[in-house]
């Protein structure tokens, strides 16, 4: 397994890129644990493909290097990157049984055959195959196929990486929930390094120790789905993340305090003078409807999602939207919003600013 280092890395598909828009990849510079299992979530466009290629060396990056372990890779081609990669289609050998398939990576680096059996085993039962192992591949279902493409990407244990693009595209909701479960509790026993491209949330925040959120072209968070929740670092990240995301407010900041149309807000932290565009950012889950406290606010509609209602909102002629317990009753006297301090974020320029205990 290896550390992987991203030493100011950057890449245009533009033979003379000249501004910083002419960049599918801004420069970035990062290292990401030996070991450690990363998703690499945002929406389509922001570069995740673009990453993942350069780390895999499908591409070469127009500027800065990559290294594992320290060691410079960026001109080596995959080959010997000694990598394993699962893609959103299958790639598996029609003619050839499941077992031949899921043994393929192993006999190519000579490895001897009681290992191999065994191997094979342990991943047909990751992937629930052990029945159709002497069936080809041939007529399978695409779900079943791309189920082997998964099994042959972690067959393999001496690998520096293992790299999925949105392998469970083809998977059907039930079985994607379940590969999930089985990816992580293979990296929990073998400690691979893994990186996993989603642009689905869940799948990102269920299998990642550590989430690389992507958007426009830079990474503008590396945490933990609990980091991601309480403190995201950009607006980007937290309406991305949650549902619905974080409820993003203009507003004016006064020490302890910000102003919303001159009416004054608590927050938990102490901020200084700041520049640029200033907001507030305030998750759903904290911000609870009153009948007293508060600020004015005029409900559109609630929507009852089982678990608890989303309360759909305007505040001072932003949407809001609120979570309210399952058992809350939503009266006509409902008219205000109160949020809880602590929790609130502070942004300008849609970069999260670390206040002062207050
Ligand atoms: N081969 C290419 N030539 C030119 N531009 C490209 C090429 N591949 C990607 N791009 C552009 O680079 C940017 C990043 O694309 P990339 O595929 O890396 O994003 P992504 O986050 O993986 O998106 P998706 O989830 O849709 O796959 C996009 O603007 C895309 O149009």
């Amino acid at each position: 397994m290896a550390r992987i280092t991203l030493d100011h890395l950057a890449h245009s598909y533009l033979a003379r890129p000249k501004g910083e828009d002419d960049y599918a990849l801004k420069e970035m510079n990062h290292e990401w644990g030996d070991g450690e299992a990363y998703a690499l979530l945002g929406s389509s466009g922001c570069g995740k493909t673009t990453l993942l290629n350069i780390i895999s060396g499908l591409l070469r990056p127009s500027a800065g290097r990559v290294l594992f372990d320290g060691r410079d890779v960026t001109d080596q081609p995959t080959t010997a990157r000694n990598i394993a990669q699962v893609f959103q289609f299958p790639v598996v050998y029609d003619t050839m049984t499941v077992r031949e398939n899921l043994a393929f990576p192993l006999k190519n680096r000579g490895a001897d055959a009681a290992y191999v059996a065994k191997r094979v085993q342990a991943i047909a039962s990751v992937i629930g195959m052990e029945a159709a192992l002497d069936r080809k591949a041939r007529g399978l279902t695409a779900d079943a196929k791309q189920k082997i493409s998964l099994g042959r990407g972690m067959v393999r244990e001496d690998v520096n990486a293992l790299l999925f693009d949105e392998p469970l595209t083809v998977i059907d909701p039930h079985m994607k929930w379940e590969l999930r479960t089985q990816l992580k509790s293979l990296h929990r026993e073998f400690g691979h390094t893994m990186i996993y491209v989603t642009h689905d949330q869940t799948e990102a925040l269920t299998f990642a120790d550590k989430v690389v959120v992507m958007y426009d072209g830079r990474v503008v968070q590396i945490g933990t789905p609990e980091e991601l929740f309480e403190t995201p670092a950009h607006t980007f990240v937290g309406y991305f993340i949650g549902s619905p995301g974080m409820n993003i407010l203009p507003a004016k900041i006064e020490g302890d305090r910000a102003l919303i149309n001159g009416s004054s807000v608590a927050l938990g932290r102490h901020y200084g003078p700041l520049a640029g565009d200033v907001t507030i950012g305030v998750r759903p889950e904290y911000a609870r409807l009153s009948a007293t406290e508060g600020l004015p606010v005029r409900i559109a509609r609630v929507e009852d999602v089982g678990r608890h209602k989303i309360v759909r909102a305007e505040f001072f002629g932003n949407d809001i939207n609120i979570i309210a317990r399952e058992d809350e009753a939503i009266g006509a006297d409902m008219t205000r919003v109160a949020f809880d301090a602590s929790r609130i974020n502070v942004y300008a320029d849609d970069w999260r600013v670390e206040g002062e205990a207050a």
